[in-house]
């Protein structure tokens, strides 16, 4: 599934409209599937259609034509003239001319009681859409304060009125919706904090525009779901042995603080990786072989001991807990120096907050920073603010540090710095809980070191750690989540069935 600007969309709609299906009929074919959403999800009950003066409110106004021949009891509003509707949109209006009221009467009482709306009531929000260009106020910030305050069913179409398409920031109070339902593809307010929480869930309909057309304007921009990455997973074949399926190295932090590093060791085994050892320093040695049994501990001296064990990895993870000091620099150094595939996490990208271009100048294609909001802005400080746009900002990021580059949250997007970026949506809020961001470095670092690119070992993992909240809803400690990869890596193979893998051999006998 794209993710594309509100710009490209408007370009996607002009190239489609020029070589195959008119505006109006995709304007017909987005207001059907609203009413059909509507009818289909509250089968019973008023529905009030609100539309603005652009193309989302001539959706509202085809969905209002619609929901009347599928018997609905419906009324239309429209904020402003009718005299003022323009293209497709005076189009659509044309053909319910006779039933559309304004708005105000919604918002003055004493003028019409009976359209108090209730509990009950179905409002299709057409007022603004991907139009949406500024602040709401008068009447439209007073409708969605209205519909907000009441416990009527909202559908949006194309984005809950008063969000911003190509930015997740609100810029004022936007419509609350139970359903919102988009074209063809997502806009960045669909999956980035806080906009996305106010879509409710999101249909996603096909109202014409081809798949060409949608690649053609945009970027290399993706909902993160398995479909993106699934086939570049590796899986043993019965011949394969476990130094054919990655070295995985894990460099802990002081005794006492191993903790994270052996959250990180244990995932990225239960990801695949043959081989994973716990390095440290040989007083942490201790608490990490107590607690690990197939994970191995290795201790090192100096710089140049763990220089030479990490070279020998295929995938190497550094940062948790190790510390922001002078020596977790030069580690982090040394690491680099190695060329092996590496995630750098917390502390180990924290360490250089005061110079983060010493580490851009060190970091390869291979590596890949897993930083949640405030590291990133460590790093890259004020991007986020001055791009506006999650996504970009991301993008950007990927772009100057010259590898992948995860910023976590609810939203968390995975972006490479060819410009490609996936977005990923899925997982539980319980995993704002300690240790999980460990847990997710030692996946990604696991499938690094098993072969899979830097971009897709993150976004897998990325998925996996969604899902694995998921499993284990409220509750969920960063232990848990491990135990939930067996049954989420089998069902991921299931469906793909690589054909060069075997796992049941069945022999049978006849007498
Ligand atoms: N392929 C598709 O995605 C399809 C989309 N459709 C629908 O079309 C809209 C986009 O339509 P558009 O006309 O570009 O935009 P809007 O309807 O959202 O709004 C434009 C009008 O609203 C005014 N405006 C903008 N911001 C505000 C505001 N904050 N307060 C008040 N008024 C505002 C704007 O006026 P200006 O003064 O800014 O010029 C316009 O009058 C998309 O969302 C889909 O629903 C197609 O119908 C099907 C294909
Ligand atoms: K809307």
């Amino acid at each position: 599934m794209r993710i594309i600007s509100v710009n490209q969309m408007n370009e996607a709609d002009r190239r489609t409209s020029e070589f195959g299906l008119s505006g109006a009929s995709l304007m017909d074919a987005a207001g059907r599937a609203c009413a059909e959403m509507v009818h289909n999800t509250w089968p019973d009950g008023r529905v009030i259609v609100l539309c603005g003066q652009g193309n989302n409110g001539g959706d509202g106004f085809v969905a209002y034509r619609y929901l009347e021949q599928l018997g609905r009891q419906v009324s239309l509003f429209l904020i402003g003239d009718v005299g003022d509707l323009s293209g497709d949109a005076e189009g659509a209006a044309e053909l319910v001319l006779d039933d559309i009221q304004a708005a105000s009467v919604l918002l003055d009482k004493s003028e019409n009681d009976s359209f108090e709306l209730s509990e009950g009531d179905v409002v299709v929000d057409a007022m603004l859409g991907a139009g949406n260009s500024r602040p709401l106020e008068g009447e439209f910030l007073q409708l969605v304060q209205l519909i907000n305050a009441t416990k009527a069913h909202v559908l949006s179409i194309d984005v809950p009125t008063g969000v911003r398409g190509d930015t997740g920031a609100l810029s004022s109070e936007a419509i609350c919706a139970d359903i919102t339902v988009t074209f063809n593809a997502l806009k960045t307010a669909h999956v980035i904090e806080s906009a996305a929480s106010l879509c409710g869930a999101i249909s996603v309909v096909d109202v014409g525009i081809s798949e060409e057309t949608l690649a053609y304007v945009g970027d290399e921009i993706f909902l993160n779901r398995p479909d993106v990455w699934a086939d570049k997973l590796p899986w043993p074949t019965r011949s394969t042995h476990k130094h054919q399926r990655g070295s995985l190295g894990v460099v802990a932090g002081e005794a006492g603080k191993t903790g994270a590093a052996r959250l990180a060791a244990r995932a990225g085994l239960r990801v695949g990786a043959g081989l994973v050892t716990l390095l440290g320093h040989a007083s942490a040695i201790p608490e990490m072989a107590a607690s690990s049994l197939a994970v191995m501990t290795k201790d090192y001296a100096d710089i140049d001991e763990l220089y030479l064990l990490s070279a020998s990895q295929s995938g190497l993870v550094f940062g948790p807990a190790a510390g922001v000091t002078e020596g977790t620099r030069f580690k982090v150094a040394s690491l680099l120096q190695t060329g092996v595939p590496i995630v750098l996490d917390a502390d180990a990208l924290t360490v250089f907050k005061d110079d983060p271009s010493f580490l851009f100048g060190l970091l390869h294609e291979k590596c890949v920073l897993t930083p949640h909001e405030g590291e990133f802005e460590s790093l890259f400080p004020g991007l986020l603010a001055e791009v506006g746009n999650k996504i970009n900002a991301t993008r950007t990021a990927a772009n100057i540090a010259g590898c992948v580059v995860v910023l976590k949250g609810a939203d968390s997007v995975i972006a490479s710095p060819d410009g490609a970026a996936r977005v990923n949506v899925h997982g539980s809020p319980f995993l704002a809980t300690a240790g999980s961001g460990d847990v997710l470095a030692g996946m990604i670092g696991s499938w690094m070191a098993q072969g899979v690119s830097a971009y897709d070992s993150a976004s897998a993992s990325v998925w996996i750690h969604g899902e694995a909240s998921l499993s284990g809803g409220a509750g969920l400690i960063s232990e848990d989540l491990m135990d939930y990869f067996p049954r989420i890596l089998t069902r991921i193979y299931e469906e793909i069935r690589p054909s060069n893998v075997l796992w049941e051999r069945k022999i049978e006998f006849s007498t």
